[in-house]
C-alpha cells in the first residue's frame, strides 16, 4: 500500500440491556436505570469506533484482538481498547483522519452527553476534538432498539498510510 492511500472502515456493535450494570457510552457513564451486557464494560459506543478503525487498517476486529474469552479484558474500560487499537494502526503507518458516530438508542436521551463523549475520547486519545463526531437517534419505536432492548452503534472511519510498518 503506498503512503498517501485513503482507507474507509465501517464497525457495528449490539449491546442488550440488563439490570444491575452501569451504562458506559462513549467513555461517559449515563444516568440511566439500566446498563448494557458485555464481558468489557459494553461501551457499544467505543466498539464500533474500534471495529471502523481496525476495518480500515485492514486488521480484523475487535474479537480477533480482544477475545471476550480472555479474563483479562473483564470490565475492562473499552477506552483503554480503543488506545491499543490506536496505537495498533500508528505501528501498522495508519494517522486517523476523521471518525462518525450513530448511536441508535430509544433511551435514554443522549444529546445532552454527546459533547461530553467526544470530549473524553478525544483526550484519552490525543486527537483534536474536530476528528470525532458523535450523534444519536432512535428508530421511532421500531425493532428491538425501539423495544429498548438495547443500543447500537455504527461507526464509519477514514485513515491515512503515511509510513510503512514500523520493525
Ligand atoms: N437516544 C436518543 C435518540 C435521539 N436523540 C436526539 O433526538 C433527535 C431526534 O431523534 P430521531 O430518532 O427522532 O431522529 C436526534 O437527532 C438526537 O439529537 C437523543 O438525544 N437520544
Ligand atoms: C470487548 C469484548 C472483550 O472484552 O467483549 P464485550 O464487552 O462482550 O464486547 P463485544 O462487542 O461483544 O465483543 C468484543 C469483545 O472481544
Amino acid at each position: 500500500m503506498e503512503n498517501g492511500a485513503l482507507r474507509v472502515g465501517f464497525g457495528y456493535d449490539v449491546h442488550a440491556f440488563a439490570e444491575g450494570r452501569r451504562l458506559i457510552l462513549g467513555g461517559i457513564e449515563i444516568p440511566y436505570e439500566l446498563g448494557l451486557a458485555g464481558h468489557s464494560d459494553a461501551d457499544v459506543v467505543i466498539h464500533s469506533i474500534c471495529d471502523a478503525l481496525l476495518g480500515a487498517a485492514a486488521l480484523g476486529d475487535i474479537g480477533r484482538h480482544f477475545p471476550d474469552t480472555d479474563p483479562a479484558y473483564r470490565g475492562i474500560s473499552s477506552l483503554i481498547l480503543l488506545r491499543r487499537v490506536k496505537d495498533l494502526l500508528k505501528e501498522h503507518g495508519f494517522v486517523v483522519s476523521n471518525v462518525d458516530v450513530t448511536i441508535v438508542a430509544q433511551k435514554p436521551r443522549l444529546a445532552p452527553y454527546v459533547d461530553l463523549m467526544v470530549r473524553r475520547i478525544c483526550d484519552e486519545l490525543g486527537w483534536r476534538r474536530g476528528l470525532l463526531n458523535i450523534k444519536a437517534t432512535t428508530t421511532e419505536g421500531l425493532g428491538f432498539a425501539g423495544r429498548g432492548e438495547g443500543i447500537a452503534s455504527y461507526a464509519i472511519a477514514l485513515i491515512m498510510k503515511i509510513q510503512e510498518k514500523n520493525p
